[in-house]
């Protein structure tokens, strides 16, 4: 599949044996912007039913020497969520009634002024976008509104300008870090960054499912494809239909699983369980992983060829404690939102506890973070949050340490600021050479230094 730009266009299927109607609705509905397909026959609508995602449907009442009304089941059996206008020539209640019965969304006399036309699929498409968001929403987490993302840090800098170019293509993006730095966050708004931002947002849990449930979480099944499988089931990937599909934790993504997935990422091809039917998806891939996929692959538990595929763009996510400045920023927003959560009277930080929160190191990154001012909010009867309100006494960041952190800016000097920034930097890092990378000077320079300030 190409890798373009992409908007999300909704599809409508043509049924109809007259080519002259279907030329005249094509391109009628095709000046309007939507995504045409015609069927002259009922095998071929079911053929097209079975291959692409339709939202819409006009099926003629007399399809040659075929009746639409014997259609219309197996069209609703195959594309439940598709709306179906009928159209005839003549104008007969009793059809009508039949067709609505048979779960016809909608009816049309032909022939009809283009108008009336763009009217009944705009009704159409408006009650499925309706569906689609709620489908959204229900598969998306609480919290559907994502983080403001800015950052005042280089790296994170160069990052957000990366994921927004790449927002603008349908280009795949894997997304690495830590666990807590935000790489949901990321993913959802690089979906609202891109063209492809009125469609679904969904997001698979790989670790949560086992092999065969993510097969069906994914792909849908169809019922009686396994015990359990009382009904038909769309898969994510169709709520994603026109959006972007979000593999949370794709490191955790069974083995036995990876060749169909690797296929799906080729081609965007897939079939339900239980039905041999090839589909077509037109959805874009984000993946997320706090594993080091690389080594997986070295591991076994992780396919070369799909490591490949998935890492045409890979943004890693720095951590929080390689970012501190963006902690205030971070820290106020979330204290806003919280406070508004729960009605509570804090509305500021203290310097004890600003200082505190930069000197520590965020294992959790920005979820601990979080959690941190979310305790905070609670516990404090009044307007200032101070160090004791955050959860740090067993964290090892002592209130000391805390209040006599100096600052830039801070009437000290420059040795007393570079000795409190290492302190911070060693604090935060498991070795001596990770330190000395994140401080950007070589390891004996810094080995000395520490020796120099007192630092153990
Ligand atoms: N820039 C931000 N501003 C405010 N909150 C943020 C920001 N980034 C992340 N968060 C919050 O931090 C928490 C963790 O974020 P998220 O789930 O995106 O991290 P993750 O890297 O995907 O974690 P995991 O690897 O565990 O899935 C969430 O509650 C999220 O709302």
């Amino acid at each position: 599949m190409s890798e373009t730009i992409n908007s999300p266009r909704e599809r409508i299927l043509l049924v109809d044996d007259d080519a002259t109607v279907l030329r005249n609705f094509r391109l009628c509905l095709e000046d309007e912007g939507y995504q045409v397909n015609t069927a002259p026959n009922t095998s071929s609508a079911l053929a097209a039913v079975a291959r692409s995602v339709f939202d819409v449907c006009i099926l003629d009442l007399h399809i040659g020497e075929e009746f639409g009304l014997d259609l219309l089941p197996q069209l609703r059996a195959a594309a439940p969520w598709m709306r179906i206008i009928m159209a005839t020539a003549e104008s007969d209640a009793a059809i009508a009634v039949s067709a609505m019965r048979a779960g016809a969304a909608d009816y049309l006399i032909k022939p009809c002024e283009p108008e009336k036309l763009l009217h009944a699929v705009a009704q159409q498409v408006q009650a499925r976008r309706l569906e689609r968001r709620i489908e959204e929403l229900e598969s998306s987490r609480a919290e559907t509104v994502p983080e403001q993302l800015d950052s005042a840090n280089p790296v994170m800098g160069r990052l957000l300008e990366m994921a927004r170019q790449a927002a603008e293509t349908d280009a795949t993006v894997l997304i690495l870090g830590e666990s807590g730095t935000g790489k949901n966050v990321l993913a959802r708004n690089i979906h609202l960054w891109s063209m492809r931002r009125k469609a679904g947002f969904a997001t698979v849990n790989c670790p949560s499912l086992s092999a065969e449930l993510l097969e069906s979480e994914l792909f849908g099944h169809v019922k009686g494809a396994f015990t359990g499988a009382h009904d038909h089931r769309q898969g994510r990937v169709q709520v994603a239909e026109g959006g972007t599909l979000f593999l949370d934790e794709i490191g955790e993504f069974p083995l036995s699983l990876q060749p169909k997935f690797l296929r799906f990422l080729q081609d965007r091809e897939y079939e339900r369980v239980g039905d041999p039917r090839t589909r077509t998806a037109d959805v874009r891939l984000i993946a997320a992983t706090n594993r080091d996929l690389a080594a997986a692959v070295a591991e076994g538990t992780f396919r070369n060829d799909l490591y490949y595929r998935l890492n045409v763009i890979a943004l890693t996510v720095p951590a929080l404690r390689e970012r501190p400045e963006d902690i205030p920023a971070i820290a106020d927003r979330l204290l806003a939102s919280l406070v508004a959560r729960y009605r509570r009277p804090a509305r500021r930080f203290a310097e004890s506890a600003r200082n505190a929160m930069l000197a520590y190191s965020w294992p959790g990154n920005v979820r601990e973070l979080a959690n941190a001012i979310e305790r905070a909010v609670i516990l404090c009867a009044g307007e200032e949050i101070a160090y004791e309100h955050l959860p740090f006494a067993a964290a090892g960041v002592t209130a000391s340490l805390a209040s006599a952190t100096p600052r830039a800016g801070d009437p000290v000097t420059i040795e007393q600021l570079e000795r409190a920034h290492i302190e911070a930097v060693l604090g935060a890092t498991p070795t001596l050479d990770v330190a000395a990378r994140q401080l950007g000077i070589d390891a004996s320079t810094l080995y000395r230094k520490r020796k120099a300030y007192g630092l153990g």
